[in-house]
């Protein structure tokens, strides 16, 4: 037998041990969300982690974790499911499963409002003159350095401050989901605007970070297409994004 054949199964365990561990990044809103001061966990993705738990019948345990810590901390066993803005990648289905998907997403520029019309095209953004910021370890810093080769780009590790950077002028644009620069654009109003989000250039989806364990990831799925079916994602959805 193979070490996974052998493997305990984690379903079991979550119904054993009565905890559900979700890793999460909460630097990501309106997905995941850590408070400073308390460290307590808010956004679109707790809320669904909240409701996943509660249709396992445990409690949620969220797992704190960071993008460039992400991969490291999955294939660790730190957590059962990774929630928070994930996006599927080839890389990630490599080590563990995804949830059916929840999000269309796809990289847009967001950039001061001045600027909106500069910046439509990849081809506009790169070059010389042009300071693209990202954060480290996720899909955006992957984005930019496979798509920019003239452009300079900074990296800023402090994900719920970049875009203040961008609004003092500090760095031209960011790349990052559609969702997020709409939900930016609203949080910097008049400063900001998302360039193009209904148009981005590449397609990804969100969805949820299994471990590979086939019982773990059929309950997800199902319990996720019944959120949908429901209307219980879109309530939750109307809270955090409208
Ligand atoms: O890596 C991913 O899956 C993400 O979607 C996370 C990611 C990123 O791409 O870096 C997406 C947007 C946020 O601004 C921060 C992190």
């Amino acid at each position: 037998f193979s070490k996974d054949t052998l493997a305990v199964s984690r379903l079991d365990t979550i119904l054993e041990t009565g905890v559900l561990k979700v890793g999460s990044t909460g630097d990501y809103k309106p997905f995941s969300y850590k408070d400073p001061a308390s460290g307590s966990f808010s956004g679109f993705d707790i809320d669904l982690a909240e409701s996943l738990a509660s249709a396992l019948g445990v409690k949620l345990e969220i797992v704190p974790t960071t993008w460039p810590q992400l991969a490291q901390d999955f294939d660790a066993g730190k957590f059962d499911v990774a929630m928070g803005g994930v996006s599927i990648t080839f890389d990630r289905q490599k080590t563990g499963l995804f949830s059916i998907p929840y999000m269309r997403e796809g990289k847009t520029p967001i950039a001061r409002c001045a600027d909106k019309e500069k910046f439509k095209t990849l081809a506009d953004i790169d070059n010389p003159q042009t300071t693209v910021i990202a954060n480290p370890g996720g899909t955006n810093e992957k984005f930019a350095r496979a798509n920019l080769k003239q452009a300079k780009i900074v990296i800023f590790p402090d994900n719920t401050k970049i875009f203040d950077e961008v609004a003092a002028g500090r760095a031209d644009l960011m790349m990052t989901d559609a969702s997020e620069t709409r939900y930016q654009e609203k949080l910097h109003s008049g400063v900001l605007c998302a360039i193009h989000p209904d148009e981005p250039f590449n397609f990804a989806e969100k969805a949820y970070w299994v471990q590979r364990d086939i019982g773990l990831k059929a309950f997800v799925d199902q319990w996720l297409h019944q959120s949908i079916e429901t209307g219980a994602y879109e309530k939750i959805y109307n809270k955090w994004f409208k």
